[in-house]
């Protein structure tokens, strides 16, 4: 048996150039030599005993075949140095110590059989007196130290080793660049397609195409121009033409020879069209078509929340479904939507948006409307079905051929583990689509798995990507990393970003800022009523909370008292119901709560009623129902979405709503899939009488447009920014006519502004995660930050203004200009690591400062809301984005 080629012989590597010449064939000339590197023997792999033994006794006889052994060099031992000499190396030696060299290689495990094979390709890093073997997938597969220089320094290309127990032949030199990038591991990555540059896309082609393909007759050819003609004229100006595919392409899909096409977007959509939008239908063309990647068609849409990914797919769907580059043949037939069960009805309300009802035919399933119906009538094109039903249809979805997967919302898709991401990977549709507002670039490992659903195998596997990227990122990021393992993550870094980047598409809310009214944000610091401070400072003294600031977290009720702390804020009624309910539990988690409660009862009235919450035992409710009042007196015409993330809570806010006569719309969890739509149009139509719209954000907010609402209040705070962003980006979107009020309500120096604090300067200070996922219980608090959030900061109007070290008293309104204004152009963002967008990234606490912001004793507040709820505001912070659009 020979030995045979390792993979990159079998594939052209290119990397090799030179010599492949297997150990154990007869061809090698006399003069070419297997070097036994002879280290320290501090091997992985147990050397083949004394290479010096096997000299030249082995030598094969000439004719002979060559065995393994054979022409073995044997290094020099060591000869005796005068003190100069031995100084002038040493300083040598330092040097060629930081001197690091790479190569391709192939290796086999030694052997002295005859016949032997490659096992495969692999990367051998030459550093100082050691070397490190690494297989393709990144993984170290043989290590040695203590080699001599003059032995390491020989390495060269065509050369055949002997290390760490492997033979190996030098088959290339890799440039620190391609190592560092960790180009030189190839694996399952697509080639990238030959660059189509979006501005091919607005030129019209002049001539009829010429194709690869010949046509027999010239005849022919006329017919065919004839026959074949675009389905829209490429030549109106603001044509939306789609880039041509280049010669490859065209030898691989084209290969009945068919005419080219030109590929145009439907006028009657494109006339609707930002310009975001173009260039994102042309990116999603490119992706599906397999023309930005060789082999692959898949693509990541991660435009920011509210850009109009929707639109983006709908138009593409319509393009590909009528046309398509050869013979003007449709790309796909049938597209299956995947999106949350809350959006399912969203979607078929935008495809009736922009296309009408004529154009093309959806199903969207539901209790009463199966998959199978969807087969039966072979004129659906489109499936839109949510999740959780895709799992149940999931045997029927699998029969129908679909051409194209689009999942909305897609970063769900984030743990390969569930059974979603199974389910979905187990359709056999290459053209996939994944849509997120999300960042989803903060975790490898699920930036991993959204890559490799869209574009299977392109990283490579897990565990490889792991070596080649996770892991030399991640420890560049260390504070202990040297600076070459620096260098190194940030490389990869960029490579992996200029890999994903062809297919990742993220344009942040910037390109569209121009299309919407302006948008004041408010942060109000509601100074809490007596009972209120009572109950907080009687938690506070409690044994569980000292039992969490002991110092050992292990079993610490933290998050309960966390929880109660919260609960407070809202409104005492709720730990009053909170305390009621505990009363007769004897779990262990209902001891420590009860611990907890000791005593508070006592505090609370002893006629208190739950039931009936006055607003000013809460501060925060009290300046809610003044707001409510303002606006509502100010803006008769106009709407208000109250956020809140707990049903609780919303029950409370429902009742305010009632108390004072206020016609409301209501959306949680428990609000049917079927329903939903319903209720977010009807708030919407302008017919509505709805003033408010009770909005349980993490239950349903995620993808939906309230646009019938200008005034959003967010009544409580997440730890996690992205769910309060996610609220907040419901109103402020494509649409709305109105100038936008975002309120957020904190109660001054609780653990809400401390919650407050840590959004805006921990989390992006760090960079940690911003992920809708992420939730207290995933946060790690250490004893001190424990003590901070149980204090509570009774004298102060604005513990988050007093920690920003601004000299200004509140008494005026302020804005700290002398921080230099971002400067960054951040229109668009692709791929990993880029600069991130401040839209819709939590504040950082310089940005903060340069708010405006007053307290609630300022005399002459201009804003006629503020004017109105002053009295229960100890602070305010003011933004205004696109004051220049107010109208
Ligand atoms: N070109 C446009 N002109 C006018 N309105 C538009 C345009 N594009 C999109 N819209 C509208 O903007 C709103 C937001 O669009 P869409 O729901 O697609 O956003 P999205 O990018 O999916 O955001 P999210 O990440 O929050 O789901 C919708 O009401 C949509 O109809
Ligand atoms: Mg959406």
């Amino acid at each position: 048996m020979r030995r045979s080629a390792a993979p990159s012989q079998l594939h052209g590597n290119s990397s090799k150039k030179a010599k492949f010449i297997p150990p154990g064939r007869t061809n090698l000339s006399l003069n070419e030599e297997i070097t036994v590197l002879n280290g320290d023997t501090k091997l992985e792999q147990g050397s083949q005993g004394d290479p010096r033994v096997c000299s030249s006794n082995l030598l094969p006889t000439e004719g002979s075949p060559r065995t393994f052994w054979a022409m073995i060099r044997v290094p020099p031992l060591p000869d005796s140095h005068s003190p100069r000499e031995i100084k002038e190396s040493k300083g040598k030696e330092e040097e060629l110590e930081s001197l690091v060299k790479y190569f391709s290689v192939v290796w086999s495990k030694a052997s002295k059989k005859k016949h032997k094979k490659w096992e495969g390709d692999a990367i051998l890093i030459v550093k100082g007196r050691s070397f490190i073997l690494k297989d393709l997938e990144g993984k170290d597969i043989g290590k040695g130290i203590g080699y001599k220089f003059k032995e390491l320094e020989k390495v060269e290309e065509g050369q055949t080793l002997m290390i760490g127990g492997k033979e190996i032949e030098i088959m290339g030199i890799i440039s620190s660049e391609d190592f560092n990038s960790g180009r030189c591991f190839q694996f399952g990555g697509g080639s990238p397609a030959v660059p189509s540059s979006s501005q091919t896309a607005r030129k019209c082609f002049f001539e009829p195409f010429k194709s690869v393909c010949k046509p027999n007759a010239k005849e022919n050819v006329r017919d065919d121009f004839q026959k074949y003609k675009p389905r829209h004229d490429p030549y109106t100006p603001n044509s939306l033409v789609m880039p041509r595919p280049d010669k490859n392409h065209q030898w691989m899909f084209n290969k009945n020879c068919f005419p080219l096409v030109d590929v145009v977007v439907d006028p009657h959509v494109v006339y609707h069209l930002r310009p975001h939008q173009k260039e994102g239908i042309i990116f999603l063309y490119e992706c599906v078509m397999g023309m930005r990647m060789n082999g692959r068609y898949g693509a990541i849409l991660a435009d920011e929340m509210g850009l109009g990914k929707t639109l983006q797919c709908i138009s593409l769907i319509w393009t590909l479904q009528c046309q398509g580059p050869y013979g003007g043949k449709p790309v796909i037939k049938k597209t299956l939507i995947v999106t949350p069960g809350s959006l399912v009805n969203n979607w078929r309300k935008e495809f009736k948006k922009w296309l009408g009802s004529e154009r093309i035919k959806i199903f969207t399933v539901d209790q009463d409307h199966k998959v199978e119906e969807f087969t039966k009538y072979t004129f659906y094109s489109v499936l839109i079905i949510s999740y959780e039903m895709l799992l149940r249809s999931l045997d029927q979805i699998k029969i129908i051929k679909f051409d194209l997967l689009i999942c909305d919302e897609g970063h769900r898709l984030k743990n390969s583990a569930i059974k979603t991401t199974t389910a979905l990977f187990s359709l056999s549709c290459e053209k996939r689509i994944i849509l997120t507002g999300t960042p989803i670039q903060n975790d490898l490992q699920e930036f991993f798995a959204l890559i490799d659903f869209v574009n299977p195998g392109v990283l490579g596997s897990l565990s490889s990507y792991r070596k080649i990227y996770e892991e030399p990122i991640i420890m560049s990021r260390e504070p202990s990393a040297s600076k070459e393992e620096k260098e190194l993550g940030e490389r990869r870094a960029v490579e992996l970003t200029r890999l994903t980047g062809l297919f990742i598409l993220r344009r942040t809310q910037e390109v569209i800022n121009k299309y919407l009214p302006p948008k004041i944000e408010n942060v109000l610091f509601c100074r809490p009523g007596t009972l209120q401070i009572e109950l907080y400072k009687k938690l506070l003294n409690s044994q569980a909370v000292r039992f969490c600031l002991q110092g050992s977290l292990e079993n610490s009720p933290h998050l309960i008292c966390i929880g109660a702390l919260k609960k407070l804020c809202n409104h005492p009624c709720l730990l009053f119901n909170s305390i009621k309910g505990k009363e007769g539990s004897s779990t262990c988690d209902g001891n420590e709560e009860k611990s907890l409660y000791e005593g508070l009862l006592n505090v609370f009235p002893a006629d208190y009623n739950p039931h009936v919450f006055p607003e000013k035992e809460s501060g925060k409710l009290q300046v809610l129902s003044q707001l409510l009042a303002v606006i509502h007196e100010l803006r008769p015409t106009e709407k208000v979405v109250l956020v809140s993330n707990y049903t609780q809570t919303l029950n409370i806010l429902q009742d305010v709503c009632k108390r004072y006569g206020y016609a409301y719309a209501r959306l949680d969890g428990q609000t049917p899939i079927s329903q939903r739509q319903q209720i977010v149009d009807g708030f919407n139509s302008k017919y509505s009488s709805d003033f408010i719209f009770l909005l349980s954000s993490k239950a349903g907010g995620v993808g939906l447009n309230l646009i019938g609402g200008s005034h959003l209040i967010l009544y409580d705070i997440d730890w996690n920014p992205a769910t309060d962003i996610q609220a907040m980006s419901r109103v402020w979107r494509d649409g709305q006519k109105h100038a936008v009020h975002i309120y957020r309500l904190l109660t001054t120096g609780t653990i809400e502004e401390k919650i407050y604090q840590r959004q805006i300067s921990k989390q992006a200070l760090s960079g940690a995660v911003v992920d809708l996922t992420q939730t207290s219980e995933h946060i790690q608090f250490s004893v001190e930050e424990l003590k901070n959030l149980f204090t509570l900061h009774e004298n102060s109007h604005c513990v988050t203004h007093d920690l920003l070290d601004c000299e200004c008293t509140g008494e005026k309104d302020h804005t700290d200009d002398s921080l230099e204004k971002d400067a960054i152009s951040r229109r668009c963002q692709l791929g990993l690591y880029q600069q991130k967008s401040d839209s819709l990234k939590p504040l950082s606490m310089s940005q903060l400062k340069k708010w405006k912001h007053f307290s609630g004793d300022h005399l002459n507040l201009t804003d006629p809301f503020l004017e109105r709820i002053r009295e229960n505001v100890s602070f305010f912070f003011q933004n205004i984005t696109n004051q220049a659009t107010c109208t």
